[in-house]
This record gives structure tokens, sequence and C-alpha cells, in this order.
């Protein structure tokens, strides 16, 4: 059919209709949201990263038709944060040093165009700004082997008051994300589980354990580790920390942690913190 001029203006009118009836949803959206928020207590963080991943998993096996799947998800990470910050303040320190802005986009890209977000030089300060009150959460580096030094090993701590790890970066993996560093996003905020998680597990020893044991009794008390980092001791008397990314959800009180300590108990004493979790990301394609 000749786009006649009568023709292409009936079709902007549906535009237009169908712009009111999304316009209108969202106005709906953010009365529901006011009232899911007036039960939750106003000290604590707004965000729920798992009920997020759960929402963007489901619209992302829905979704049908010519529109690309990213930029839906694009749509639904900057309407979520506008909820998420209608419900109280939030605001975010990314490590973003001089000349390194890989995490800034990726912290834009999942919290929204208008989120206040601070560059910091090291992890550490993103980590002591949430810890402070100054960030609602902090975007880090995800952890590198060769870190003598790595930020995680602040979060190995008894006081209750310590962030941990809520997210990964990227949440949605697309095409242009394969070669970009992942990130980790830490805050005060209570896991929930979403039926695809990921923990991440610190164990402290005294002694020498091979890779190859620790993976082995992770796997005998029911955690399936998947990717292992190691904080060498500097001096004979610093422990050697181990971090663990373990391929499911566990929870503080998860039984499976105090069988870990038993196996490893008899030589090595360890310490062990449930340091965080995350949900799963999930990749997706572009169909054309
Ligand atoms: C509405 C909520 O608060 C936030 C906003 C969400 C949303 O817009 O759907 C989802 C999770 C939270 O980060 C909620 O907790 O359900």
């Amino acid at each position: 059919m000749p786009d006649t001029p009568q023709t292409l203006e009936s079709l902007r009118r549906q535009i237009d209709e169908i712009d009111d009836a999304i316009h209108d949803l969202i106005m709906r959206r953010a009365g529901v949201v006011g009232d899911i928020a007036a039960t939750k207590s106003s000290d604590r963080v707004a965000m729920r990263p798992g009920r997020e991943a759960t929402i963007l998993r489901r619209l992302a096996a829905r979704h049908e038709g010519a529109f690309p799947l990213p930029e839906l998800t694009r749509i639904w990470r900057e309407l979520i944060t506008g909820f998420t910050r209608m419900q109280g303040p939030f605001a975010i320190a990314v490590y973003a040093p001089e000349g390194h802005d890989d995490l800034w986009d990726l912290a834009r890209d999942h919290y929204g165009s208008h989120t206040p977000m601070t560059p910091v030089a090291a992890p550490i300060q993103a980590i002591r700004a949430v810890h402070e009150g100054t960030a609602t959460l902090a975007v880090v580096p995800w952890p590198v082997e060769a870190d003598g030094d790595p930020w995680w090993r602040i979060l190995f701590s008894d006081d209750p008051r310590t962030p941990r790890i809520v997210g990964s970066l990227p949440f949605v993996v697309t095409e242009r994300h394969r070669d970009e560093p992942l990130a980790l996003a830490v805050a005060h905020i209570e896991p929930e589980p979403t039926g695809d998680d990921h923990a991440m597990i610190a164990v402290e020893v005294t002694g020498d354990i091979s890779r190859s044991r620790l993976k082995q009794t992770f796997e005998t008390v029911g955690l399936p580790p998947v990717a292992f980092w190691t904080r060498q001791a500097r001096t004979a008397e610093d422990p050697v920390i181990h971090l663990v990314d373990v391929a499911d959800f566990v929870a503080i009180d998860d039984s499976r942690l105090l069988r870990l300590a038993e196996r490893l108990q008899e030589d090595l004493a360890p310490r062990i913190r449930l340091i965080g979790g995350f949900a799963t990301p999930i990749a997706i394609g572009r169909r054309s």
C-alpha cells in the first residue's frame, strides 16, 4: 500500500493511542509500587535484585515479534530503577578510575539514566561509601586471580553492617557484552531466591588446601562450585582466603555451610562466611 498522507495519519493516531495506553499503565504501576513501598521498612534499601531478575526473565521468555529484546529489557531496567527511586534515595558509587569507564557504562545501563552515580578510584572506596551510607550500592570489578589485595576481603566480616554482594553486571548479557569485563554490585539488601542463583562463599584457612580438594569438598556437601579465587598469605600468620562462586542459592543458615566447615575442620581450622550472592544473568541475542 502506498504511504498516502491519510494512512500515515491514521497509523500515527494508532501509535498515539498505544502510547497513551502504555503511559496509563506506567502510572497505574506507580500506584501499585506505592502500595508495595508501604510494606517495606523505610530505613532499608527498597531495591530487590532477585525480584527484578524474575521480572526480566519472565518478560524475555514471553517476548515475541519484531521489537528487539535487548531494547525491551533496557526499557524495563529504566522503569524498574524509576520505581525503585520512587521509594527512597538511591545513589551508586562506581569503580571508574581515570580512563576506565567500562563499569560506569554497565552501571548506567542497569541502574538507569538518572540515578546519581559517583566515580571512585578504588573498589574499596565504593564499598566504604555503602558502609558509610553515602551510597546505596557499590559497583566493583569481578574478582581476578592475580589480585594480592582483593576488595572482596573486606566483606569477610562478622559485623552485621557489612554490605554483601547482591548482583552481577551485566544482568542481561547481549552480543556487545562478549568482551566486556563483568562487575559485581555490593549493598545492604537481604537476598531473595529466584530459582537460578549463585552464592559467593569465602573460606579462610590456616593451612594449605589444593584447589582440587577444595572443589571436591564443596561438591561433597552439595555446593556446586563454578569458580575460585585465592588471596595468598603475605606472612606466616596471614591466613589464606579462598573465594568460591557456587551455582546455587545459599542462605546464611544453610546447613551445607555447617557441613563444609565440618569437612574442613580437622586440619584447616576454617572460618567460612557467605559474602553474598546474585541471580544468574540471562544471555539474549538479536533475532535479525
Ligand atoms: C516494586 C518493588 O520495588 C522495586 C521495584 C521493582 C519494580 O519496579 O517492579 C521491583 C523490585 C524492587 O527493586 C518490589 O519490591 O516489588
